[in-house]
């Protein structure tokens, strides 16, 4: 069969091809509410008419039964889908100078209504290229990422002291939805890599700010799905959805302005009393290089947001795989120790001469890769994909999750096979597996990221042997903007 050809037509299919033809409205996505117990939030289901997409079949079965290229509308917003390697290399490299993700975004609007800045995720233009370059001197450069070993490793012993009280209050070693524990080590990793101070979400206690500003990102994730799919004027008709996003982002920026504005403070009083200035901090290069305190804000306020999820996400599925494939755990293990020769905490040079811990990290990305569609805005001219003409200005969504599932692509694409990453025969497109995307404006928290992971997941099978809980039944991912756990992920952490 033609790899381009779907492989199944759909007498009842809702979605058709040839952008700019009159039925162009023809699809529509429907959005239905669910309640979600362990959030105690709203979570989504998309579904297309006719039949639902399974939580976790992100784009899985629009790839099915449409082929690699078809358009669909999510409420008021039209997208060409691409779900193809090479046509997302080909939209890839259509980017300019300064490439758009989406023009169309309720988060820009929040930021328009409020009169707050832009950061990284929401900028454009040369705003976005100036503050890009850098922090990318900061966050990218490999010197620069290895500088904060020390600052992350402070923060992992807490997380073990913190795992290690919560096993130890269950007698099989019990620990309920660790993503909520990772929530919480994510967001003090990148609070400590931005401001260079503790914020104490892995005391005993958590303090009430933190829980809530945990709870605003989960918040305002689900209600961007919702203001996205409802067309402004129906805002003024059902309120709710558009006033809950803007209560969560207030928040969020109320947070973030507390950090930065104590943190400007200790350091203008060191000025005061003529100490030396040494800040090895985002906040401080930010303020330091004359970036006007609206955007210091935005920027914080938006790195912080991107280091929670993306962290808890993978760090939970890392661990809940190891758990379930215990022969890969243990080599792991092995490899860990063989590194460490003795020494108790690992350094961000170790990762060097961890090739199993990498292929690791890789694999759990491909299975459940946190942003599992992308988009792209190209401004300035029509292109042409798999032979379709995308006319300038179109929102194209980067099918992710769906070439990383690609029996094509991955042989056996739902196991978990690190190794898969060890060896050249697999023979994947480059462009089938990019969950931190690609080019100039891929994730600048990549490095950040990567060695945080790894960090923290070799310290952790240093003190324990991690099984599933007894009787658990396999989780699921779905989306939620965000791909994330269907339900609580329970593990047992077994000291050594
Ligand atoms: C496993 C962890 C992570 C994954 C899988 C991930 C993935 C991504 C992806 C797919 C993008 C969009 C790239 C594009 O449009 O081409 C992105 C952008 C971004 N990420 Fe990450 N991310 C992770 C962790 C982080 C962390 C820890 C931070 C903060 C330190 C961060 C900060 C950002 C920022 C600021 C952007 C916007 C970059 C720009 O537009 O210039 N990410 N990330």
């Amino acid at each position: 069969m033609n790899q381009n050809q779907p492989e199944q037509e759909e007498t009842n299919r809702t979605c058709v091809l040839q952008v700019g033809s009159p039925d162009i409205q023809n699809a529509l996505f429907l959005v239905r509410p669910l309640t979600f117990p362990p959030h105690n939030s709203i979570f989504l289901y998309i579904e297309s008419k006719g039949s639902s997409l399974t939580r976790s079949g992100v784009f899985l079965e629009g790839r099915r039964r449409y082929g690699p290229v078809w358009k669909a509308s999510f409420g008021p917003i039209l997208t060409v889908h691409v779900a193809e390697p090479e046509l997302i290399e080909q939209v890839l490299r259509e980017e300019g100078q300064h490439p758009m993700r989406s023009d169309l975004s309720s988060w820009k609007d929040y930021r328009k209504l409020r009169g707050e800045g832009y950061g990284l995720l929401t900028a454009e233009g040369e705003e976005w290229q100036s503050v890009r370059s850098l922090l990318g001197k900061h966050m990218l450069r490999p010197k620069a990422v290895e500088a904060y070993d020390g600052t992350l490793n402070a923060v992992v012993t807490d997380l073990i002291h913190k795992l290690k009280l919560r096993s130890q209050q269950s007698s099989s070693g019990l620990v309920t939805d660790i993503s909520a524990e990772f929530y919480r080590f994510g967001l003090e990793g990148i609070s400590s890599v931005l401001f260079e101070s503790r914020i104490g979400c892995l005391d005993p206690v958590v303090p009430v700010e933190t829980e809530r500003f945990i709870q605003s990102i989960n918040t305002m994730f689900v209600m961007t799905l919702l203001t996205m799919a409802m067309p402004q004027w129906l805002h003024r008709l059902l309120p709710r959805p558009w006033d809950t996003f803007c209560r969560c982002w207030d928040y969020m920026f109320q947070f973030a302005k507390g950090h930065i504005d104590q943190r400007l403070e200790d350091e203008r009083q060191k000025t005061a009393r003529g100490e030396r200035l040494e800040g090895r901090y985002l906040t401080y290069f930010l303020s330091q290089a004359g970036v006007p305190l609206k955007s210091v804000y935005s920027n914080v306020t938006e790195l912080l947001l991107a280091g929670v999820d993306t962290i808890s996400s993978t760090l939970s599925w890392s661990l809940y795989e190891l758990s379930r494939h215990p022969e890969v755990q243990t080599a792991l293990r092995d490899e860990v120790r063989h590194v460490m020769k003795g020494r108790s905490v690992p350094e961000a040079r170790d990762v060097a001469a961890m090739p199993l811990m990498k292929a690791v990290m890789k694999e759990i990305l491909r299975l459940y890769p946190v942003i599992p569609a992308n988009a792209r805005v190209i401004t300035d001219r029509d292109i042409t994909v798999g032979g379709y003409l995308i006319p300038r200005n179109t929102l194209i969504t980067l099918c992710h999750y769906a070439t990383s599932r690609d029996p094509r692509q991955f042989c056996d694409p739902d196991a978990f096979v690190p190794r898969r990453w060890l060896s050249r025969s697999e023979g994947s497109h480059p462009f089938a597996s990019v969950p931190f995307g690609v080019g100039k404006r891929s994730c600048v928290g990549r490095r950040i990221a990567e060695l945080e992971v790894y960090l923290a997941l070799a310290r952790i099978l240093m003190h324990f042997n991690v099984e599933p809980a007894e009787d658990s039944d396999p989780v699921q991912p779905m989306t939620r903007t965000l791909l994330v756990p269907e339900k609580q992920i329970n593990l047992r952490f077994i000291e050594r």
